[in-house]
């Protein structure tokens, strides 16, 4: 009989023999299998914990004993243990559990963020927070490999090692972020992954400690700091030793009986313990861990019995950059690349293949890409800094202070800007345009189809004395769409016939304004379509032609707060025109997951509400009689 339907809580899972477990893994990774291949999500990060995540339930009592997951990516095991099985036809979609903790969906989950090397920060901050309580409890956090590459996991740590507080860190090591995790720390786990031997001495010392009767188990556990000296001898770990943590492994991570005993030896150890599990990504799924790019790390909807994707594959905006880059790599010896552990999601893949002594993968550390950037254009170079938009957050000071202070011509490209959706409120771009637009020297452009990212990016690269960004949607790329007028300041891809409205579309909501001003039209409202392509600074050439109209309205896939809007209407305000703006952008609300043009519409940001709005705008700064006159005269 099937285990898994019986399982919506730890206690659940505990009262399971563990005889059974190795059958409730595979009961699990059915269910993984079966359910993400429908929807697409995390199914190698999460193969590859299902051991883990099931002796993590069984050793610690969340949600009393906190458990944070490093990114978040590999939850669904933890979900799935945790009563949220029905969640999963509609994962990471509207109505359906999140792909990352989710605060709401249980109180099992505690942080939210996808953001990767803060669940030791978490867990550092929990358990000061327990021991001024006076509360003994342990607190758990799992970060993988990759994770670990960010300079932030290393500040937690060095908190952590001085503070003799009961934080079990697991290691959840497959060598993997999306390809091989890069560096020295990396290459240090790869070298104690060697040590199996460690393992195998630690079960024969308990078995035949616990096979001594009555003062078996005391005399184990009285052992237990010669078995902590045992551990520093036999497996060399200096990497945390040094620091002060102790150190459990390498734990084989898909033996649920070895990692349950490493759990429970750091639990009952009672201060900072790293326990190292040594798993892989994939496990257990051919497909997955045949995938040598990445394992299977997000893959779309997919085929579960060959693994090949269901989608039918399309150009991608980062498909375009990829190329472009790539050709103007050929053309430009000094142009360099940097990746934060994403050589295939930015679409640098390409251009490592074709130069790769000019690529660099700093790992999962934006901070120190950006300023390791600075330094390359200091030494004459021209780096581009291929992220996520939203991973651009924590490396905003690095971006004004050691790029745009001094100058230098770095250019950074952002994917998956504006609204992503499916992946929830942490993974939408949209805080770039309004914290960028703040620094003193930054251009940015945002192109609104592949024909205008190649020469964006372009003109980007030959900026050599001020920081340039470009930022673009995740997915599809738009269909390119051709300017009707090519001024220097901005393009104009619809003419109205009068001044009545200019709408000004950032980037791909371009195809929006289309769509409004067409709808307008039938209103009997005239609009002009203008996009500026480089938004910041606002061009004067732009704002001198914008104070014609009788109304601005600019519309933005970004933060309406200190958004590209903002600028133009204070642009138009300096000038000492007074032409009515409105500015239409994100609210600043963390929207929860759905698809984009799901999100987008509880934006404001569809193509109907927007015109509801700019007609309704029009009316009430210019009145029905003129409108009706407007008709009149259109009609004529
Ligand atoms: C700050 C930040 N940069 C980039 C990412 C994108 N990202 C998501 S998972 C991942 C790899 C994580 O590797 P690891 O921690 O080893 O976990 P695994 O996928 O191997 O389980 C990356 C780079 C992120 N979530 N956060
Ligand atoms: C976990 C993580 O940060 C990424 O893997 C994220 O899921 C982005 O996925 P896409 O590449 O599909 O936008
Ligand atoms: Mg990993």
């Amino acid at each position: 009989m099937d285990l898994l339907p019986g399982v919506s809580s730890p206690s659940d899972l505990r009262r399971i023999p563990a005889s059974r477990l190795p059958e409730l893994a595979e009961e699990i990774r059915d269910f993984l299998i079966t359910k993400v291949s429908r929807t697409g999500g995390h199914i190698g990060p999460n193969l590859g914990v299902v051991e883990l995540t099931i002796a993590l339930h069984r050793v610690f009592d969340s949600p009393r004993e906190p458990l944070v997951f490093d990114v978040g990516h590999q939850i669904y095991v933890h979900k799935i243990l945790t009563g949220r099985q029905a969640g999963f036809d509609k994962l990471r979609a509207r109505g359906g559990v999140s792909g990352y903790g989710n605060t709401t969906e249980s109180v099992h989950d505690w942080s939210e963020s996808s953001h990767a090397s803060a669940s030791l920060s978490y867990v550092d901050g929990l358990s000061k927070a327990f021991e001024i309580e006076g509360d003994p409890r342990p607190v758990v956090a799992v970060i993988g490999d990759g994770a670990l590459t960010g300079g932030m996991a290393w500040e937690a740590l060095n908190n952590i090692a001085a503070g003799g507080r009961p934080v079990v860190i697991v290691v959840n090591d497959n060598g993997r972020s999306y390809s091989p995790t890069i560096g020295g720390v990396a290459t240090r786990l790869a070298a104690l992954r060697l040590t199996p031997r460690y393992e195998k001495t630690l079960d024969k010392f308990r078995s035949a400690i616990n096979a001594t009767p009555v003062v078996g188990p005391v005399l184990y556990d009285a052992l237990h700091g010669i078995k902590v000296g045992i551990k520093d001898m036999v497996s060399p770990q200096g990497m945390f030793a040094d620091l002060g943590m102790k150190y459990v492994g390498p734990v084989d991570g898909h033996d649920v009986a070895a990692v349950e005993n490493a759990l429970q030896l750091a639990k009952d150890y009672g201060s900072p313990v790293i326990v190292h599990c040594v798993t892989h990504k994939g496990f257990g799924y051919a497909p997955a861990e045949n995938h040598e790019q990445d394992l299977f790390h997000g893959p779309g909807a997919f085929n579960p019995e060959t693994g090949e994707p269901v989608a039918v594959p399309s150009t991608s905006w980062t498909d375009v950059f990829a190329d472009e880059l790539a050709t103007i790599g050929a053309d430009r010896d000094n142009v360099v690349a940097i990746t934060a552990a994403m050589l295939h999601p930015t679409g640098l893949a390409r251009f490592a293949e074709d130069f790769p002594a000019r690529t660099f993968d700093v790992g999962i550390a934006e901070q120190h890409a950006l300023t390791s950037a600075a330094g390359l254009a200091m030494g004459g170079l021209h780096p581009v800094v291929a992220l996520y938009s939203t991973f651009l957050n924590r490396a905003f000071d690095q971006f004004v202070m050691d790029i745009a202070l001094h100058g230098v011509g770095v250019t950074v490209c952002l994917d998956r800007s504006g609204i992503t959706g499916n992946d929830g409120p942490s993974h939408n771009g949209v805080w770039d345009l309004s914290l960028l637009s703040a620094v003193p020297g930054v251009r940015i452009a945002a192109p609104r189809d592949g024909e205008t990212l190649r020469l964006e990016l372009r003109e980007a690269v030959a900026v050599d004395d001020a920081p340039t960004v470009l930022r673009w949607s995740k997915g599809t790329k738009s269909a390119d769409i051709a300017a009707v007028e090519r001024n220097d300041g901005y393009d104009v891809l619809a003419h109205g016939m009068s001044k009545d409205v200019a709408i000004v579309t950032v980037g791909p909501m371009a195809a929006v304004g289309l769509e409004v001003a067409t709808a307008l039209a039938q209103r009997g409202i005239d609009a002009t379509v203008i996009d500026p392509r480089w938004v910041i600074p606002v061009s004067d050439e732009l704002t001198n032609c914008l104070t014609e109209f009788a109304l601005v309205v600019t519309v933005e896939d970004g933060l309406r707060l200190g958004g590209v809007g903002s600028a133009i209407s204070q642009a138009i305000r300096d000038t000492g025109s007074l032409t009515p703006t409105r500015e239409i952008g994100v609210p600043s609300v963390f929207p929860q997951h759905g698809s984009r043009d799901e999100v987008l519409r509880e934006c404001g940001l569809s193509a109907d509400l927007i015109t509801d709005n700019i007609a309704s705008w029009y009316a009430r700064i210019h009145g029905p009689h003129e409108v009706s006159a407007l008709r009149n005269n259109s009609q004529v």
